[in-house]
């Protein structure tokens, strides 16, 4: 279900309609006032985000808060019942061939990966114009991978697969759902920094959604916590890793 990776929900871009004309926005991701949901029902409710390019949002908040929701609506994999996202100044209206267009990419929970295939045969699948050597060189770990089937590799080596494959389709906003899922706290650490040389080095905007806050708020630019399909706080990701009692307040909804 990764946006823009070739997945089952992902679309062929070259098939994609014409995305609407561009707005001029400073913002990368620019979610106002958006309400999305299940059948009609929203799920999630008036949720304002704003992520500039290179920045990173560490998106937070209990099971059932409506983390995924709001990813997925972003991404176009949900109509959108209210309120708006734009990426790059593009109007996504519920679209994921627009979001695409746009250059937004969404790693899903379940990375999204083949198992039956192999790591080069993965990479491929991003059918990428300068072919997967520049995954290779910002994850050199993955050479002497290449020919494993991806159902061997550990939880951390396909996480680190499904990241590089995602990265060789120069996404301009990445939006990254539950990257540590079953994960150990190392391998959440060894890969988190890598997500913060992508902002960096690449101007990408990063939304993460993570369960592990503390070091998601150790790599964020800005963090924001959900309650029942609200956002309930937000603020600097550095001022918020000093309060972790303001942040607990918040998962209860206080
Ligand atoms: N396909 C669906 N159909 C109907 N309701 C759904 C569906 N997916 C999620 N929901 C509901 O939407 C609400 C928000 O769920 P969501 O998955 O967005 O939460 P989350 O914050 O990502 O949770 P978690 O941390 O457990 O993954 C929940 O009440 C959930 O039951």
């Amino acid at each position: 279900m990764n946006a823009t990776s070739p997945t089952a929900e992902t679309p062929d871009a070259s098939q994609a309609p014409d995305a609407p004309a561009a707005d001029r926005t400073d913002d990368a991701l620019a979610i106002r006032g958006l309400s999305a949901g299940y059948r009609g029902v929203p799920a999630v409710r008036d949720i304002d985000l704003q992520v500039p390019a290179g920045s990173i949002l560490a998106l937070l908040g209990p099971n059932g808060a409506g983390k995924t929701t709001t990813l997925r609506a972003a991404a176009g994999l949900l109509p959108v019942l209210g309120g708006s996202v734009t990426v790059l100044g593009t109007p996504i209206a519920g679209r994921v061939e627009h979001a695409t267009r746009a250059g937004l990419c969404l790693i899903p929970d379940n990375r999204g990966v083949f198992h039956r295939l192999t790591v080069a045969e993965n990479l491929r699948l991003a059918r990428s114009k300068d072919g997967y050597g520049p995954a290779l060189d910002r994850f050199p770990q993955l050479r002497g991978l290449l020919n494993r089937r991806c159902g061997l590799l550990s939880g951390g080596e396909q996480q680190l697969l499904a990241i590089a494959r995602t990265l060789l389709l120069r996404p301009r906003v990445l939006l990254v759902d539950e990257m540590s899922m079953g994960l150990s706290p190392v391998a959440v650490q060894r890969i988190l920094p890598e997500l913060r040389r992508v902002a960096d080095e690449d101007g990408t905007a990063i939304v993460l959604v993570e369960q592990h806050i503390d070091q998601a708020l150790s790599v964020a630019d800005e963090a924001a916590v959900m309650h029942h399909g609200r956002i309930v706080l937000t603020g600097p990701a550095a001022e918020l890793r000093q309060d972790r009692a303001r942040i607990q307040r918040a998962y209860f909804g206080d």
